[in-house]
């Protein structure tokens, strides 16, 4: 349902995507990881039609809404009404579904944005994309500043999602046992280019991966992968 093909995206002369190609399919999730500057955030504020391609493609099949780096909440406005901006496109807002599918948003639909956990945040900021019922969830960097029990649970909240309404997740995450245990495929971008696409129980695996991408992420071929 999203069709990335050589894609090259700049910053004035600097390049920060050089032909990259990738494939999500419908209701897959897949994980974007690589070192910083790699060009992650680039390729999903690409996606998310933010930034616009000097050459290549990207066709989403359709709808995508992003969960941004830093989850960008209105900090004075109520929760309900940050969720209410993620459905301005559409006639019937649908907090209500919203609801169904992280319950504990119900409980602080009141409370300002800005004096919730970051945990809390997240989960907003995950609520207002879902707003607008995307066939596409592109999150960048959900596991920033957050403590791992509160990213297990979020994580949860994504793999119900999931499975539930089939929505496709492109995930960027510095976090890589995270992004491979959550996503079943994982593409690893270097320096704007794709190093390797594959099967994150594969990669997971593969010395080569985790010697050159992940330093000394040497647990990673521990880590069970779920389906
Ligand atoms: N607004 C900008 N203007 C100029 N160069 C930029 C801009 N944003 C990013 N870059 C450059 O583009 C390249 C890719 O950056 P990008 O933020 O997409 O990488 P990333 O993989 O998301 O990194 P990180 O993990 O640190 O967020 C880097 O070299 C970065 O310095």
């Amino acid at each position: 349902m999203l069709h990335i093909s050589d894609l090259v995206v700049r910053y004035g002369s600097a390049v920060a995507l050089d032909g990259v190609s990738l494939e999500v399919g419908r209701g897959e999730m897949v994980a974007l990881v690589g070192p910083n500057g790699a060009g992650k955030s680039t390729l999903i504020n690409t996606v998310s039609g933010q930034l616009k391609a000097a050459s290549g493609s990207v066709v989403v099949e359709g709808t995508v809404a992003q969960v941004p780096e830093g989850r960008q909440m209105f900090p004075d406005m109520s929760v309900e009404d940050n969720l209410l901006l993620g459905g301005w496109s559409i006639r019937n807002r649908q907090l209500d579904e919203v609801f169904d599918l992280l319950p504990d948003l119900a409980g602080m639909r009141r409370r300002k944005a800005g004096r919730l956990s970051g945990g809390q945040q997240q989960m907003v900021a995950i609520g207002r994309a879902l707003m607008a019922r995307p066939d596409l969830l592109a999150i960048d960097e959900l596991s920033l500043g957050l403590a791992p029990i509160v990213v297990d649970e979020l994580a949860e909240h994504l793999r119900y999602l999931n499975a539930e309404r089939g929505t496709a997740v492109l995930l960027v995450e510095q976090e890589v046992t995270l992004a491979f245990n959550l996503c079943a495929r994982a593409c690893v971008l270097e320096a704007g280019r794709v190093v390797v696409t594959g099967d994150s129980a594969e990669l997971a695996e593969s010395d080569a991966v985790r010697k050159a991408y992940f330093g000394d992420l040497a647990e990673l071929a521990d880590v069970e992968v779920s389906p």
